[in-house]
């Protein structure tokens, strides 16, 4: 029977759980706080981020990471992905030998521009064979209740991703294989802050074609930047690019696009971030994507705008003015 460890006990790690368990998996899912594993343990639910929500017996909750990682086939990892590095560095010696470690985080780590396959790869002292990604149109309370949803599960080995691809495949969750592990982290990445940018509009009073236009736009400029890092750039128009930008955009569930929103109705990102425990990861990785684009010399001007919005040197209506007002182009100049 595959074993697996999920460390991270926020809303999607806990959803995670529970697609691992429908598909026939034990699961150790760690929690950081002791009363949320204590909780956990007896009311058998996640009440802080999935009210109402049955833990199936297989999945138990638990404080201690060892006890989540001893004999493990998979380490799932879904702690925030600014936390990651320091959190995988202490776990690191735990994690049993043949484990094969999966980002379940949806970020860039800020200053240093790596994606997490590569965090996880450093932080644990281990070969790309063994490092795995699951990203796609996947918002954690809609999985959590079983809602139809497919997603993408990719590593560099063709055979690691086929048994994980077995081990996350339940009735309601239908992962497809891919091998562009750098197209569907950063799209996956990118979506978060193409869904502020979303969200800005929205908060403005803007409609669909302003929505449209920024899911386009900025898909089209994460494709850049895509391509100029070796992604093939057909993965952006996949699940873990199109999917997951429409699914993200179109939800009142995202964080991201309700911070968003929150900042075009005229909240500032602390009053926005106020009295939610939940993380909106394109908040921090909307700079290190910049960073990453500097450095390889690709405009992304949705990034861009984004980025001073965040740091409050831009007005959310300055920010949707000023794209509009850029010099005009042609819709495809390369990638
Ligand atoms: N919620 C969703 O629908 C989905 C989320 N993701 C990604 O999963 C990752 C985890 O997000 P969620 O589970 O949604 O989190 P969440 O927003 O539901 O909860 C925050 C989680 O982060 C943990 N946390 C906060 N600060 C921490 C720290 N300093 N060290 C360790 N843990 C800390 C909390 O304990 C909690 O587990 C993110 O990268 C997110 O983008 C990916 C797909 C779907
Ligand atoms: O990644 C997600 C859906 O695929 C969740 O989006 P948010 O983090 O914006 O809630």
């Amino acid at each position: 029977m595959t074993r697996a460890a999920v460390l991270g006990a926020g809303s999607w790690g806990t959803a995670f759980a529970l697609v691992l368990a429908d598909a026939g998996a034990t699961v150790g899912l760690w929690a950081r706080r002791r009363a949320l594993a204590e909780t956990m343990t007896t009311l058998r639910e996640n009440p802080d981020y999935l009210p109402g929500i049955r833990l199936p017996a297989a999945v138990s909750p638990t404080a201690e990471v060892e006890a989540a990682l001893a004999g493990t086939h998979y380490v799932f990892l879904a702690v925030p992905a600014q936390e990651l590095r320091s959190h995988l560095t202490r776990w690191a010696p735990l994690v049993p030998a043949d484990a094969v470690l999966v980002s379940l985080a949806k970020g860039v780590e800020l200053h240093s521009g790596k994606r997490m396959s590569e965090v996880i790869g450093e932080a644990a002292g281990i070969g790309p064979e063994r490092v795995a990604v699951v990203t796609g149109p996947n918002l954690a309370r809609e999985v959590a209740e079983r809602q139809p949803a497919a997603s993408v599960v990719a590593s560099v080995d063709a055979d690691v991703v086929r048994r994980l691809q077995r081990a996350c495949h339940s009735p309601a969750f239908r992962p497809y294989t891919n091998t562009d592990v750098v197209g569907c982290e950063l799209a996956g990445a990118a979506k978060n802050v193409i869904a502020l940018a979303v969200g800005v509009a929205v908060g403005l009073g803007f409609g669909d074609n302003t929505r449209a236009s920024l899911i386009t736009r900025g898909l089209a400029e994460v494709t850049r930047l895509g391509v100029a890092l070796g992604a093939d750039p057909h993965t952006f128009a996949g699940l873990a690019g199109l999917g997951d930008v429409v699914a993200t955009c179109s939800s009142p569930l995202s964080r991201n696009r309700q911070l968003g929103t929150a900042l075009g109705e005229g909240r500032t990102v602390a009053e926005a971030r106020a009295g939610s425990r939940q993380v909106a990861e394109g908040v921090r990785t909307c700079a290190a994507i910049l960073e990453l684009a500097g450095r390889h010399r690709v405009d992304m001007p949705v990034a861009q705008h984004v980025t001073q919005v965040v740091r409050g040197e831009l007005s959310p209506s300055e920010l949707i003015a000023s794209l509009v007002s850029r010099s005009a182009k042609p819709e495809r100049h390369g990638w």
